[in-house]
């Protein structure tokens, strides 16, 4: 049976080229080749092994964590692998751990807020790994919250040092069942961490300045013992076995720890000598950069997990039959395989199936083209800081922290489903999904819990829509409030259900519901005397307004993909059919809106489903082409049911026969507590 690919016949159904699709997805033929290259380096080499992970008890999970990161350290420096190969490596060995910390958060930490000077001292001793960092901001009372963080780092203008300090008890207005109210959290921070960008309340001669960053020493670069001063640990287990419990998130009390003072990250401010605190020209929410940064990285990142998830349901939906005709045979004759199958229905035919798979294969689409854009928006406001223009920086943010909220949960939520979509097998530790699901849904709570990103993205909203009329014209992701006027009175053209084909009719379509929806809030919080309180009790109002305007960034986004030169046979019209899918199963999810704002018609709406179903027929044969697109190995993947092949079952009954219980056919406990209970029964029957 090996070598059978039993998904060959799906294979040779493509009607577009795969190769040219696979640069697309990757975004350039360069950064296809080095993925690919490096996805195989990680996937032969047994060191990575990760199938064992959800048997793993934590200890030895954790470390074997530590091995693999110090052996890929090991490959990158041997192999003198350049900065994007070593993040490709990491990627690929897909394992949360502290380096994401270090690479993902207090390296850019460093980049973003330190001065040159400082940068010069740090970054070389973080890029070798001479020191390991992670970023405390959260406290067990705060996360949220950043402004309402209580530690401490007051000027001593004797020493010239800042005292770091946790909040106790004494301190702490809001916590009355602690005793110490602490950093919790952070990654890296519980085991291994040797430094932190510390987050506290900065005071100078009495007076509090609000939050900033400090590099902090937690651990003896002899023997790794904590500091004086410092209690440092991990949190404890987290959801799911293996999963995100190969991260050390951690625990840290201060306790008047003293620092230098130029370990203030001084980009933002300074506190000079004789203890003077200064405030340069940036603005002051440049210290919240670091998470700008990281959500971006985060929109990027859920791409891969969605369509992860996605190739595993996709392959599998093509392997899994039910019903049909059953003149094949029984099920499990894996001999017969593909001649006993030729009468049962292949799951992916079922129009509900598609329903459910082919919306989120399209939203894999969507993601990594957002995620693409945004990183080229970021580059283009980090230019722009440097030379001291700030103009771009609100729309960065409100476009990061809402993207950041729309794709995370829309993939923690459509690897959920996923699972669902493999029916039993899903349930499975082998079929990768529980796994895939364990670590990621704290994507939607880490880096901004996904509801509070998107008051943020609200407030910037209804300050938009407070500013037309003013004379200043909205731009970039906005720009579209520029013509509220005209969004508000239009009504849709659509007659046919090709007529949902076209872009400008669908961008309009996107652009009258957000608007309309963000003007009504608008509305409504001008009853409020009080705008706080209005904005309060509106926030479930600003919210969904919030969902379609970062909903209409993604589809404008995919629409402007399409508006790109795309090389390979099919390919473009393979795209517009999946853009369509993406754009259409929003329309249809969200109908309520459409049709409450006016600007679509009951029949429109229904012309828009017509139109989605012959969607879905136009993508069901190249399904299994646009899911190879995303060139995953099967260590990748760790999953039986979306392996390449296809050859599920015989996999699935190997897997189940190295499970450590089928060690013993009886098991142990058996002479303890299965014997005698059952030799109480049969004594009991002879009674
Ligand atoms: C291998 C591949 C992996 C790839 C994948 C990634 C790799 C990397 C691994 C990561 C692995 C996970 C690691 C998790 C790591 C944590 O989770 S770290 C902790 C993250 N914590 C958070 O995100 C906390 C969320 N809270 C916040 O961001 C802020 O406090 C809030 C909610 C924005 C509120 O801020 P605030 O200052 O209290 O309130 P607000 O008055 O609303 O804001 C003040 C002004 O600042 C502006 N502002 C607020 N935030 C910002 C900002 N960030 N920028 C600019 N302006 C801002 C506001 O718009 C407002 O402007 P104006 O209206 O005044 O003009
Ligand atoms: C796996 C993981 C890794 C993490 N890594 C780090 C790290 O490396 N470094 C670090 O500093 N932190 C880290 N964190 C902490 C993380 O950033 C915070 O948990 C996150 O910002 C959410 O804050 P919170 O826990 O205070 O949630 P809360 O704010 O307490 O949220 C609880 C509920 O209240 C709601 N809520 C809160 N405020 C509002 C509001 N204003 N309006 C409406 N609803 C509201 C939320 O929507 C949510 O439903 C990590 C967390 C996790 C789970």
């Amino acid at each position: 049976m090996a070598g059978v690919d039993y998904l060959a016949d799906e294979r040779n159904k493509a009607e577009f080229d795969v190769d040219s699709m696979k640069i697309v997805w990757a975004g350039s033929r360069h950064t296809f080749e080095v993925a690919d290259r490096i996805s195989k380096l990680v996937a032969n080499d047994p060191a990575f092994r990760k199938d064992d992970r959800p048997m793993l008890p934590r200890k030895e999970l954790f470390k074997n964590t530590l091995r693999k990161a110090a052996y890929a350290w090991k490959l990158i420096t041997e192999l003198r692998l350049s900065e994007e190969e070593a993040s490709k490596l990491r990627f690929f060995v897909d394992e949360p751990a502290y380096t994401d910390l270090h690479w993902g958060m207090f390296v850019p930490a460093l980049k973003g807020q330190c001065t040159d000077e400082q940068q010069s001292k740090w970054l070389p001793l973080a890029y070798k790994m001479q020191i390991i960092g992670c970023y405390a901001q959260t406290e067990l009372g705060h996360g949220s919250n950043v402004q309402g963080l209580e530690t401490t780092a007051t000027f001593d203008p004797q020493t010239d040092e800042f005292v770091i300090h946790s909040p106790t008890l004494t301190s702490s207005k809001c916590y009355h069942t602690v005793e110490v109210l602490c950093t919790w959290w952070p990654g890296g921070l519980g085991k291994v961490s040797t430094h932190a960008v510390v987050y506290a309340r900065l005071i100078t001669d009495g007076k509090d300045h609000g939050v900033h960053g400090f590099i902090v020493q937690l651990r003896s670069m002899e023997d790794h013992k904590p500091l004086p001063g410092i209690t440092v640990g991990d949190i404890g287990m987290k959801f799911g076995n293996g999963a995100y419990n190969t991260m050390d998130n951690g625990v840290l009390t201060l306790d008047h720890v003293r620092i230098p003072r130029d370990q203030m990250m001084m980009r933002v401010s300074q506190v000079t000598r004789e203890g003077k605190y200064k405030q340069s020209d940036v603005p002051r929410q440049l210290v919240y950069g670091t998470m700008v940064y990281v959500r971006q990285k985060i929109v990027a990142d859920a791409s891969c997990a969605l369509s992860k998830a996605v190739c595993i349901a996709t392959r599998y939906s093509a392997v899994r039959r039910q019903f049909g005709s059953q003149n094949g045979g029984p099920e499990t004759q894996s001999a017969h395989y593909r001649k006993s199958y030729t009468g049962l229905i292949q799951v992916i035919d079922y129009k509900t199936q598609q329903n459910r798979l082919f919306p989120l294969l399209a939203s894999a689409y969507a993601f990594r083209f957002v995620g693409e854009w945004l990183k080229w928006l970021y580059t283009d406001v980090t230019q722009r800081l440097a030379v001291n223009d700030f103009s771009t920086l609100p729309e960065a943010h409100a476009c990061t922290a809402g993207l950041k909220s729309l794709t995370t949960t829309a993939t923690a939520d459509g690897i959920e489903e996923c699972r669902k979509l493999c029916g039993g097998h899903g349930y499975l530790c082998t079929s990768g999904l529980p796994e895939l699901f364990a670590v990621y849904v704290p994507a939607c709570t880490y880096e901004g819990d996904n509801i509070v990103l998107l008051l943020q993205v609200a407030r910037f909203l209804m300050k938009t829509v407070s500013q037309i009329g003013s004379g200043k014209q909205p731009v970039g992701t906005i720009a579209y409030m520029g013509r509220v006027e005209h969004l508000l009175k239009s009504r849709c053209s659509v007659q046919r259900a090709e007529d949902w084909l076209n872009p400008s009719q669908v961008l309009e379509a996107f652009e009258a519901r957000a608007a309309r929806m963000s003007v009504s809030c608008a509305q409504n919080l001008s009853k409020f005397s009080n705008p706080e309180e209005g904005f309060a009790e509106l926030s479930a109002d600003l919210v969904e307004a919030a969902v379609a305007h970062c909903q209409l960034i993604v589809v404008s986004k995919f629409l402007d993909k399409l508006q790109q030169d795309i090389p390979g046979k099919g390919v473009k019209q393979l795209l517009q059919a999946v853009c369509g899918i993406y754009y259409l199963s929003l329309l249809h999810k969200h109908q309520g809106e459409f049709l409450a704002t006016s600007y679509i018609t009951p029949k429109q709406a229904a012309l828009a489903s017509d139109q989605l179903r012959a969607l879905y027929s136009k993508v069901r044969p190249n399904a299994i082409a646009l899911v190879d697109s995303f060139n995953y190995t099967d260590h990748f993947l760790g999953s039986i049911l979306g392996c390449y092949d296809g050859n599920v079952y015989p996999k699935l009954y190997e897997a189940a026969k190295k499970d450590p219980l089928n060690d013993t056919v009886v098991p142990d406990g058996y002479h303890e507590y299965l014997k005698p209970l059952l030799k109480q029964q049969l004594h009991s029957a002879k009674l």
